[in-house]
């Protein structure tokens, strides 16, 4: 496969690593210093585009995708605010973008198992429930993005909960978020249940950025062909 990657830091040069060992073809690797790359690429010469930048560039690196017709894979967190407009503009362009806040297989069951133990927890109110994330100091969002996915997994079963907050919270309707910016710490997150008597945790450390690179890559080789919008459950068995 012909793969344009835009972002090339920490995740396009794992993902160019791994495409490589794959047999897919890098067809250009974009920073900063030649975004207005993009432009110039077409749907003849990528078969498609793996975006990885900053929350600032996503929105209008998928639009160009979108223009451009060239199926687009996007890990970048922080945009998510612009989700509707990048629906329409995805519909009325007739694009092709895979997002996921967290491309790696575990944490995708993970949010499973989150929604799960929320559904049963949701019964106890002595138990008092907290999500936490533990990134890199280098990180420009916060809370991440698969924080927000897992406060999300949490308040659809919470009816007693009518949001989050990225603090702790005393306030008993608010989910508390919490993060922390730790030297060069991958991805950590923690959802923790605390009561008087005990405390348990659902708790997901990331060792590498392969298992981020890997999920991006199924989805790119899985998403050429399709219109549309589609994420992680699209294309694992949860
Ligand atoms: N969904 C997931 O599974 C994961 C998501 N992420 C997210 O991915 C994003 C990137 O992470 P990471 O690789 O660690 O970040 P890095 O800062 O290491 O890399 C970002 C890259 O994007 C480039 N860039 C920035 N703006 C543009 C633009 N307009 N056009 C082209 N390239 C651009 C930067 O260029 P330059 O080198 O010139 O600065 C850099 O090469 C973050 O939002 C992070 O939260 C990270 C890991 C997993
Ligand atoms: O910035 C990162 O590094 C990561 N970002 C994603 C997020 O915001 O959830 C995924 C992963 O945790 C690493």
């Amino acid at each position: 496969m012909r793969i344009l990657l835009i972002g090339y830091g920490k995740m396009g040069h794992t993902i160019e690593r791994l495409a490589l060992a794959k047999g897919h073809e890098i067809v250009g690797a974009l920073t900063v210093e030649d975004a207005d790359q993009l432009a110039t690429y077409t749907a003849d010469q990528v078969d498609v585009a793996i975006e990885f930048t900053s929350p600032v560039a996503a929105v209008g690196n998928i639009l160009t995708c979108f223009e451009k017709k060239i199926p687009v894979v996007v890990g970048t967190t922080g945009w998510l605010e612009h989700l509707s407009m990048v629906e329409e503009k995805c519909q009325q362009l007739q694009g092709t973008l895979f997002y996921a806040s967290n491309f790696s297989v575990g944490v995708n069951l993970f949010f499973h198992f989150n929604e799960y133990v929320a559904q049963k927890m949701q019964h106890y109110p002595e138990y008092q429930v907290q999500v936490k994330e533990i990134h890199h100091v280098h990180k420009l969002d916060q809370p991440s993005g698969t924080a927000i996915s897992i406060a999300d997994g949490i308040l659809k079963h919470y009816p007693q909960k009518q949001g989050w907050k990225n603090e702790v919270s005393q306030e008993q309707d608010v989910l508390s978020v919490v993060s922390k910016r730790e030297g060069e710490v991958v991805g950590t997150h923690i959802v923790q249940y605390t009561s008087e008597n005990d405390t348990f945790e659902l708790h997901h450390i990331a060792h590498s950025r392969e298992g981020f690179a890997s999920g991006a890559l199924l989805a790119a080789e899985w998403l050429p062909g399709r219109q549309g919008i589609y994420g992680m459950t699209d294309l694992l068995q949860l």
